[in-house]
This record gives structure tokens, C-alpha cells and sequence, in this order.
């Protein structure tokens, strides 16, 4: 079941000639985590400012636990709403220990408030920090701790800002995981707005691509990676490769050889071939139709990107693994197992 559901929200700046975010329709179901993904700019944070109430929209509705909290211009208060709020700065209070810093989130007359607190800090393993100050934190235990001072008022819904933005990549990689376990642990329907595609991929159950306001695609993380709506969303998860081609009866001529597909009829101007460096796959038979000169490798530790030019010099990657070695100026075949055409003018 639904617990959130946008209906059309769209909101402009009143300084501003262009849409923050445009027709936004989108439902959360309960426990759901999803993530909001755009680049900078994109209206994450006003989307989530106008589920929390923090901003009003010019038009649309939003119906949140079966209740019209949103229609036109009217709407509930925020602080009515029963949203856990965390936004990119934290927001911890430095002169208060992480223990008073959630406790204080919880109401006055809370019962057993403290216990509360600290079961709120042990559920993001902070349990053996509650005298620390803020300021004695990493960045990656604040951010714990604002989540757990979130989580305490136990919302039904969690809103979290960018929650990896300020994390090195080490710490990105450790925090993603938890947090997909913390707030599935905690029960509690997520949203989170994050600019890095790939931790999406990991902790969401559901992605939203924004794109200038508007939604892109709404899918689970394989669909919206391995069958992406469009060319911005294909792209947002990292350049694909593109090979110009002219297409034949049954495949279609390129720098870097023939690729056989009956699909070619279609077309009877140039094309692209448009694939990610992991749909190709390296050979050893020089019977393969495809082939580039190598010019570079770069070693990642996990696999390897080689860098193939055709004779023309345009330049195309292709995922190995990490333990092979390629020499420069070696001629490389390959095999592209998924990709996909579109016209190139
Ligand atoms: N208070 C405001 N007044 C005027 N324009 C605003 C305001 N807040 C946001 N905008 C504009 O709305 C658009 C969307 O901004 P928003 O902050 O929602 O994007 P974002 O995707 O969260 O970006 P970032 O990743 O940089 O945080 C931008 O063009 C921004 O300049």
C-alpha cells in the first residue's frame, strides 16, 4: 500500500524563470526505500522540502497516510506532518553529548526519553559514543547520529538530504551498506535525495531520476540500470561507449568491424552503437569481426579499463579483469554483447 503519493507537484521559485520541479507524480509504499537521484540542480531538495512541508508547492497534490496533506496551496504544517527530517548539515546542537542531542528530539513528555535515545543511537552503532560531543565525531558518526535523532521520533517517513555528500569514499561505501540496514531494520519508509548513482544503485529499493525538474524514469535499480528510458538516464550511470556505423542489409559497417544484426534493415542513415564498457567482452580468436589497436589501460584494482582506438582514432573502453596484462599497440577483438542503436544525426 501506498503510504505517500505525489500527484503532479510542480513549484517555481518566485525568483526564478525555470520550474525547481515540474509534474512530479510518484508513490512510496510503506517500508519502501527510495532514492531520488539528479545532478546538482535537479529539484531534489525542494521535492523533499515539499513532502516535509518546509516549502509549498504552485500546483498538485500530495495524499500522505490516506490524508490530503497538500492540494493546491493548501497544506498542513510541517510540523503536523509526522516526517523525520535529516538535511545536509545534520543540524547536531555542539554544546549537547550525542545522547542529549537526540533525546532532545523526542518530546518533553516522552516516556523513558532517554532509553529511547539510547536504543536510537545502538540501532546506527553509536552505542559506545553517547557522552561525545559533535565537534568529536567523524563526519560519518554525525551523520549516524543525526539519523538516529531522526529515527527516534520513530516518523513513518525519513527524509534524508544528500546523507553521502560530505563521506570519503572508503566511509561512502561502509555508510551505504548501513544505512540501507539501519532503516530497514527501523521499519521506517525512506526517501533519500543523493547526486551519486551508484550508491542508489545499492541502498534503494527504488530509484527516481530527476532531470531539470522533471522524472526521468521510476524503476528498481537492475531496470534502471540494464534498460534505462532514455539517453540521459543510460548516461547518468556512466558515459556509454559509442561507435558510429552504417547500416546493411544485415549488420552494420564501423571502424572497429561489422556487427551482425538483422535490426540493421531498419535504418538507412548512420547510427550509434551505444554500450557500456562491461557489455563487451574481450577475445582471444582473431576470427572475431570486431577488433581496435590498444592505446591504454588503467588498473582499478578489481578490473582493468582498456582503452581501444580504430583506425581513425576514435576511442572507445572495455571492462577486464584486473589480473590480465595487454601491451600497447596490440590489436584487441572483442565481442559487444548488449547494446543500442540510435540514429546518429
Ligand atoms: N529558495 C530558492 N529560491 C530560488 N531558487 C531556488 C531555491 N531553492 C532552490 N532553487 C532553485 O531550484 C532548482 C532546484 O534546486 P534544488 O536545491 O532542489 O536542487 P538539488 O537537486 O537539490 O541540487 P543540489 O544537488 O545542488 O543540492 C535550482 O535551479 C535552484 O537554483
Amino acid at each position: 500500500m501506498s503510504l505517500l503519493s505525489l500527484h503532479e507537484i510542480s513549484k517555481k521559485f518566485p525568483q526564478s524563470k525555470q520550474f525547481a520541479v515540474k509534474d512530479i507524480s510518484l508513490e512510496i509504499g510503506e517500508g519502501e526505500i527510495l532514492a531520488i537521484v539528479g545532478e546538482n540542480g535537479s529539484g531534489k531538495t525542494t521535492l523533499l522540502k515539499l513532502i516535509a512541508g518546509m516549502e509549498h508547492p504552485d500546483s498538485g497534490q500530495i495524499i500522505y497516510s490516506g490524508q490530503t496533506i497538500v492540494n493546491g496551496k493548501t497544506a498542513t504544517p510541517a510540523n503536523q506532518r509526522g516526517v523525520g527530517v535529516v538535511f545536509e548539515d545534520y543540524a547536531l546542537f555542539p554544546q549537547m553529548n550525542i545522547l542529549e542531542n537526540v533525546r532532545c528530539a523526542l518530546h518533553q513528555q516522552e516516556k523513558n526519553a532517554k532509553q529511547i535515545a539510547k536504543d536510537s543511537l545502538a540501532l546506527v552503532g553509536l552505542e559506545d559514543s553517547f557522552g561525545s560531543y559533535p565537534h568529536q565525531l567523524s563526519s560519518g558518526q554525525r551523520q549516524r547520529a543525526a539519523l538516529a535523532r531522526a529515527l527516534s521520533s520513530r516518523p513513518e517517513l525519513l527524509l534524508l538530504d544528500d546523507p553521502f555528500k560530505s563521506l570519503d569514499t572508503r566511509f561512502k561505501n561502509e555508510i551505504s551498506e548501513d544505512l540501507r540496514d539501519i532503516v530497514k531494520n527501523s521499519g521506517v519508509t525512506t526517501i533519500f535525495a543523493s547526486h551519486h548513482a551508484k550508491d542508489a544503485l545499492s541502498v534503494a529499493d527504488r530509484i527516481a531520476i530527476l532531470h531539470k525538474g522533471k522524472l526521468q524514469q521510476v524503476d528498481d535499480p537492475v531496470n534502471i540500470y540494464k534498460s534505462p528510458a532514455n539517453a540521459y538516464v543510460a548516461n547518468f550511470f556512466g558515459k556509454r561507449n559509442e561507435i558510429i556505423a552504417t547500416p546493411t542489409e544485415d549488420g552494420f559497417y564501423s571502424g572497429f568491424g561489422f556487427i551482425s544484426d538483422p535490426n540493421s534493415k531498419n535504418y538507412t542513415e548512420k547510427v550509434k552503437i551505444l554500450f557500456r564498457s562491461e557489455d563487451a567482452k574481450i577475445k582471444k580468436s582473431t576470427e572475431q569481426p570486431l577488433s581496435g589497436e590498444v592505446v591504454r589501460t588503467l588498473y582499478y584494482g578489481d578490473h582493468q579499463i582498456v582503452k581501444l582506438v580504430d583506425d581513425e582514432g576514435r576511442q572507445i573502453s572495455i571492462k577486464a579483469a584486473p589480473n590480465r596484462h595487454f601491451v600497447k599497440t596490440d590489436r584487441m577483438f572483442f565481442t559487444i554483447g548488449k547494446y543500442e542503436i540510435e540514429e546518429a544525426f
